[in-house]
């Protein structure tokens, strides 16, 4: 990276940090997903030893998750699934790998919490989409890449799903708005799921012309105090976060699923703060795929001007973003990943699995597409 000297020296902090992350990164392969083989090997480490009949015995009884069995590639599940649209978006991807799975069973966390402190022993064995270092949860794709994602009124009525169709939706809109076009002014919208937002949100109250932040209502919404104080904002949908050049992640509840769509847009991404992941969240470096933002948001104001100063080089940075999700984050890693994430589960089991009584097959279901 050439740094222009004049504004190298305010920016030197920033553009170092930019040129060293560059200099280290490792693109990894395209191939098996094997770039984030490395999240499914720290995950199941703790478990190295195997998992016995009584370990998970207990996760099944503690009712963290649902318990779901594979015999004779069938899959089978207890009747009770606390979200049915989030069961259905994960029996989607094992359905597709289900003639290549072993004899397991596993329990999976459907709830948007992580549910194994990791000062809680024995540590169980339970699945979850999000997880900070404080958990031991074994990550797994979240349902919102086939279906059962936050269902956002009136532009998600059915639920934030279908990354695939969602992927092409995305590069069609990041065509029509090159970087060139893009309003250099950060955007986001989205419910209060997390206080950690608000500071975005007053300082776009305060400096419009840095920041349009606002609040939209989500199903929890009682009063304007879920809004900051201020009526709930119109609905934008993702694909229309295109047209500005800085976009913004954050935590909720747990990780957010909107990560991935930012970088499709071929904006700059700025995640605020680093302890929420997904399985894929690992292998995005900061400096190399986005802007990473304190927690308390009180470097925004010098980054925003950094970024701005730096157009070229940020947009660099969006573009490595972008390219990564393109190459790593299709389907078929996120089906990949299930498929191994299974399959290495499965041989820890150190028992003969017994069949549950009462448990109902689950089948593959066709879309609307399929029909
Ligand atoms: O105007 C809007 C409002 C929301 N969204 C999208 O809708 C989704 C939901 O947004 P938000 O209401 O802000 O919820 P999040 O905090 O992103 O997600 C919550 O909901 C998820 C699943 O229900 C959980 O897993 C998260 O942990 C939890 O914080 C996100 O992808 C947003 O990008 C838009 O595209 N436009």
């Amino acid at each position: 990276i050439v740094c222009d000297t004049a504004k190298g020296g305010r920016w030197e902090k920033y553009l170092n940090k930019i040129a060293k992350a560059t200099q280290v990164y490792k693109p990894c392969s395209p191939r098996n997903c094997s770039c984030h083989l490395k999240v499914l090997e720290d995950d199941l480490q703790l478990f190295r030893g195997g998992v016995s009949e009584e370990l998970m015995g207990e996760s099944v009884r503690r009712g963290v998750g649902t318990h779901y069995q594979i015999i004779d590639h069938k899959l089978y599940r207890e009747q009770n699934c606390m979200f049915p649209a989030r069961c259905s978006g994960i029996e989607h991807f094992i359905l597709e790998v289900i003639d290549k799975l072993p004899d397991m069973e596993m329990v999976i966390n459907v709830r948007d919490y992580p549910q194994v402190p990791d000062w809680v022993h024995p540590v169980h064995p339970v699945l979850s989409f999000s997880k900070t270092a404080d958990y031991k949860d074994i990550m797994y794709p979240a349902w919102t890449f086939w279906e059962g994602g936050p269902a956002v009124w009136p532009i998600y009525p059915t639920g934030l799903g279908r990354w695939d169709l969602m992927r092409e939706d995305l590069k069609k809109s990041a065509a029509q708005w090159p970087w060139k076009k893009k309003e250099p002014r950060g955007f986001f919208r989205g419910s209060r799921t997390s206080p950690e937002r608000d500071p975005l949100i007053l300082l776009s109250r305060e400096a419009p012309e840095l920041v349009d932040a606002e609040y939209t209502k989500n199903q929890a919404w009682k009063s304007e105090k879920d809004t900051l104080g201020k009526a709930p904002a119109k609905e934008i949908p993702l694909v229309d976060h295109c047209r500005y050049k800085y976009l913004f992640n954050f935590r909720g509840v747990a990780a957010s699923f909107r990560f991935k769509h930012l970088f499709l847009c071929g904006s700059l991404v700025f995640h605020v703060g680093e302890e929420w992941l997904e399985f894929f969240y690992p292998q995005l470096q900061p400096w190399v795929h986005y802007i990473p933002v304190k927690q308390d948001l009180s470097d925004l104001r010098e980054l925003l001007q950094f970024v701005k100063e730096n157009d070229d080089i940020s947009q660099q940075v969006a573009k490595r973003g972008q390219q990564f999700i393109l190459d790593h984050l299709r389907m078929e890693d996120v089906s990949c990943y299930w498929e191994k994430l299974l399959t290495e589960f499965g041989r820890l089991l150190k028992y003969k699995l017994k069949r549950r009584a009462g448990y109902s097959q689950i089948v593959h279901k066709p879309t609307r597409t399929e029909l």
